[in-house]
């Protein structure tokens, strides 16, 4: 059969926390039966709550969490997209004297959710052909906005592939894998992660870039 002749039937759920963020993935979609857009509140315990309950009332081929993100310096700049590799957990775990202490290392259980590759390079190619800025890479979750040019420093440490920060990517992966739906984090970036800084977040900016991005979506999720 041609690529042109396929039928594409994948059903999609994108999640994401806020209802602005929705409303941009809504108009970059324009009209596609596949995809189903929710709001499912900011933070892991929300996303994965929602995310879950939307998984058992209908039966989807791949999840997207979708929004607005922090951006690491030199790694992903304000108003591109970041497309995860891998969805971290990334405040998971154990202080200690020597560090911080990641779920593996405490033999509790994993705090890293992969993604399908050939997704991510799809996504990202699509991305750069439509002319968005596209990096690939891991995408952290954390329960608190970095605000300190500390913990950015000591996150790329423990973490040198992340690209970005947000809040809910671990909790909607997390309820994906679960009900073993493969799962994918795209975030535009509004701000940069390091002191804070409220007034600098280009958030406009951001939802442009996630509404340009959402109009791959249909092509890239066949
Ligand atoms: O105020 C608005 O108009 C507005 C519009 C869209 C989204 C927002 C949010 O505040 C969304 C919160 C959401 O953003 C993610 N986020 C963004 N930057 C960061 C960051 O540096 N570190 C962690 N998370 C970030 C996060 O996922 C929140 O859920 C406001």
């Amino acid at each position: 059969m041609s690529e042109v002749n396929k039928i594409t039937n994948k059903q999609v759920l994108v999640v994401t926390s806020v209802s602005a963020e929705k409303e941009a993935i809504v108009r970059g979609l324009g009209y596609s039966s596949r995809f189903d857009v929710i709001v499912a509140g900011v933070g892991q315990a929300a996303s994965a709550a929602v995310t879950a309950t939307a998984l058992a009332k209908k039966d989807y081929d791949y999840v997207i969490n979708a929004g607005i993100a922090g951006g690491f310096e030199e790694k992903a700049e304000v108003g591109s997209l970041a497309v995860s590799t891998e969805v971290i957990a990334a405040d998971l775990g154990a202080e200690s004297d020597d560090g911080f202490l990641s779920l593996e290392e405490l033999k509790l259980g994993s705090s890293i959710i992969e993604v399908e590759k050939e997704v991510v390079t799809r996504m990202c190619a699509e991305a750069m052909a439509q002319g968005i800025s596209a990096h690939k890479g891991a995408i952290l979750t954390l329960s608190t906005v970095t605000g300190t040019q500390e913990t950015a420093d000591s996150l790329l440490e423990r973490f040198p592939e992340a690209v970005a920060e947000g809040m809910e990517g671990f909790g909607v992966a997390e309820a994906a894998k679960q009900n073993q739906i493969p799962v994918i984090e795209v975030r535009s970036i509004s701000n940069k992660v390091g002191p804070r800084d409220r007034e600098s977040w280009r958030i406009k900016e951001a939802l442009a870039t996630l509404e340009k991005a959402s109009s791959i979506f249909p092509e890239v999720f066949k």
